[in-house]
């Protein structure tokens, strides 16, 4: 077998000299300083802001210009030169408009690629030719290779620099040239990007966002509980599926489902206008930037509603096939006296209101009616064939995982469901009981499972992919019960709290992050737990690095409806080779306003970490597989050439 292993091997690298060469290049590598990495959560749609923070690397663009040009340039042309670096295409047409003719351009053309030039190589200083090259734009390699290294020994050279720029203006490829510099920068900037969770709902454009991440040359994605609500729709889950729809009805983005994911939403239409009316609790939440009729508002209220009463009834079946997932506090149709009108939730009687129950049946709460099961199985039929959609899942399931060990630290949305004392709470599924590590490993298996078989919708493993958005065991939500019903209908706000579980104000206390470090078996000296999911509420003075730096909470809300609470856009984290630094978004406003003025959103860092030494890949999970390629190498070496 090892054998036969080593003779594919060979295939690949066909001469001594070859694998000598490639364990040289590897073992160079080893000692670069580590890669940048770039850590962002909760993106919820927000696309636009998300671009910007993708783009500026948050932060660290301006810095490498700033470290590079602040003898030679003003702090004005410093941000304009960052925005064309983060925006190159936009801003060389309005910087060009500026220009009383073509001289000033060229002459401009010559400064700006001169400058790029040496940013380029500014921010590839740490890392070998070879990763550079994957970096450059394909049909620029050669001419900006030459640029590059002619620019060591400038002042020498300046009249063959300036030859090959004069040719790239007179064949009029100084904007493609710019375009492709700009964009080398940003990718050079991060080297690997971590999503910890929540790219889905309430924001507009979470398919673009999906798009982006396709493209990106390197990133992985932990699941938040709205991606995976939306890999169960596709995974066969039908209440998933009415849950999806119900939150983007609320948040009037149901054009993502039926444009951008092409999901007939005719049928669930008819059902809404034949049985619902205008109401109040269910008009949708308006976007500032976003006008709608009264007759599409009136058609969404209505879709709303039908969705919502889809999703409560399909509940039903599930929370009583899965005792285990003890929820029979959420039976809340069943609950309801529907001639009084209210309904009583821990011996406690509450008046509803805002209902739209035409299509229950007293004696049978959770049955469909003919027509919303028909409903709900055209959605779900519609979705299953949504090309778009099944690529977007896809690659969430390819890049995706409940939690990662990255480079020492733990990346997780959620929590790790813990009890009052701090120990791992407990779930049982079939039979066996699980907790902490077991627990989320368990879980992945079932949505794994489930979404590689969708033919099977009410199994065990779909019905958990549900669990994983709304249960009190669950990694992802981490609250006791999900109060949906509550919100729309009762207006006590008593019964709208959703209690967190212990985890979320044991996590301040560094012992509990050293054991649930432990549990994951990284290093709690050395290891860090990496946050999503709770907006860290700064206006009321919560700091997102808790349990002294162990853990860092890095949503601050990119999602718009939630700024007023949180009073801030967004944190970032990086964690380049001389530590980690936390970066706090302020509002994003638009595009146009950062090409126009500048603006960047960016504010404070916050250091989380100084590594005393400078780290280096041989110290990262990338520095422990080129490890292991070296090893196998020398094996090859051994085996073919006797060495
Ligand atoms: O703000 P909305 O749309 O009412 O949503 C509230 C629901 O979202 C949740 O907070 C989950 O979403 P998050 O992961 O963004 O917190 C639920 O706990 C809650 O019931
Ligand atoms: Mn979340």
């Amino acid at each position: 077998m090892k054998n036969k292993f080593l003779d594919l091997l060979a295939q690949r690298y066909e001469s001594e000299e070859k694998v000598v060469t490639e364990i040289i290049n590897l073992e160079a590598i080893l000692d670069l300083p580590k890669g940048t990495e770039h850590f962002v959560s909760d993106l919820h749609g927000e696309y636009q802001a998300f671009q910007h923070v993708l783009r500026n690397g948050s932060g660290k663009v301006k810095e490498k210009i700033r470290d590079r040009f602040s003898n030679e340039l003003s702090e004005e042309e410093i941000t304009e030169f960052a925005t064309l670096v983060y925006y190159p295409e936009e801003k060389l047409q309005l910087i060009k408009s500026h220009f009383a003719n073509k001289k000033e351009i060229n002459e401009w053309y010559i400064k700006k690629i001169e400058h790029l030039i040496q940013l380029v190589s500014y921010a590839s200083s740490k890392y070998t030719r070879s990763k550079l090259r994957k970096a450059l734009p394909k049909q620029f390699v050669y001419i900006i290779e030459e640029l590059l290294y002619k620019t060591d020994d400038y002042t020498n050279k300046k009249p063959y620099y300036k030859k090959i720029v004069e040719q790239v203006i007179s064949l009029d490829q100084a904007d493609e040239l710019i375009i492709g510099l700009a964009y080398t920068t940003q990718r050079l900037v991060v080297d690997h990007l971590h999503v910890v969770g929540d790219i889905y709902d309430r924001g507009p454009e979470p398919d673009k966002i999906m798009d982006t991440l396709i493209n990106y040359h390197s990133v992985d994605v932990q699941w938040g509980n709205h991606d995976v609500l939306w890999l169960g729709a596709f995974a066969g889950s039908k209440v998933c599926l009415a849950n999806i729809i119900r939150i983007c009805a609320r948040y009037d983005n149901l054009d993502i489902i039926e444009d951008v994911y092409g999901i007939n939403l005719r049928p669930l239409l008819n059902l809404a206008e034949k049985y619902y009316e205008d109401n109040p609790a269910f008009r949708p939440k308006r976007q500032s930037n976003k006008k709608i009729s009264d007759q599409e508002q009136s058609q969404i209220t209505k879709i709303h509603q039908a969705i919502a009463m889809i999703q409560f009834k399909l509940e039903s079946p599930i929370i009583k096939r899965r005792p285990n997932f003890n929820m029979e506090k959420r039976l809340v149709l069943e609950k309801v006296n529907y001639e009084k009108n209210e309904i009583t939730l821990r011996g406690e009687t509450y008046p509803l209101v805002n209902t739209c129950f035409a299509t229950v049946n007293p004696e049978q709460p959770d049955q469909l009616l003919e027509e919303e099961q028909q409903v709900i199985d055209k959605l779900l039929f519609s979705v299953r064939h949504s090309e778009k959609l099944g690529r977007h899942m896809r690659f969430l399931m390819k890049k995706g995982s409940l939690y990662l060990k990255y480079n020492g630290n733990l990346l997780i949305h959620g929590c790790i469901p813990i009890d009052e004392q701090g120990n791992m709470e407990e779930m049982k599924i079939e039979n066996k009981s699980y907790a902490g590590r077991e627990l989320l490993d368990i879980f992945e298996h079932y949505l794994r499972y489930s979404f590689d078989h969708p033919e099977e919708t009410d199994d065990l493993a779909t019905d958990m992919v549900w669990y994983l958005w709304t249960g009190e065991h669950s990694s992802l939500f981490g609250k006791r019960e999900m109060t949906t019903f509550e919100r729309y209908f009762i207006t006590d706000k008593k019964t709208h709290k959703e209690v967190k579980n212990p985890y979320y104000y044991m996590r301040e206390n560094e012992e509990i992050c050293h054991k649930i470090l432990k549990e994951f078996e990284l290093d709690p000296m050395h290891g860090h737990i990496i946050n999503g999911h709770t907006p860290v509420k700064e206006i009321e003075g919560e700091n997102p690095i808790k349990a002294n730096g162990k853990i860092v909470v890095i949503d601050g809300g990119f999602s718009k409806a939630y700024q007023p609470t949180t009073g801030i856009a967004g944190y970032t984290l990086l964690y380049n080779s001389y530590g980690m630094q936390l970066v706090a978004h302020k509002h994003f406003n638009s595009k146009q306003e950062v090409l126009h003025n500048g603006n960047d959103v960016l504010s404070v860092k916050r250091l989380v970490d100084k590594e005393l030494k400078r780290k280096k890949v041989r110290e990262t999970n990338v520095g422990e597989s080129l490890l292991q390629e070296i090893s196998m190498l020398k094996g090859l070496l051994k085996y073919r050439y006797m060495k």
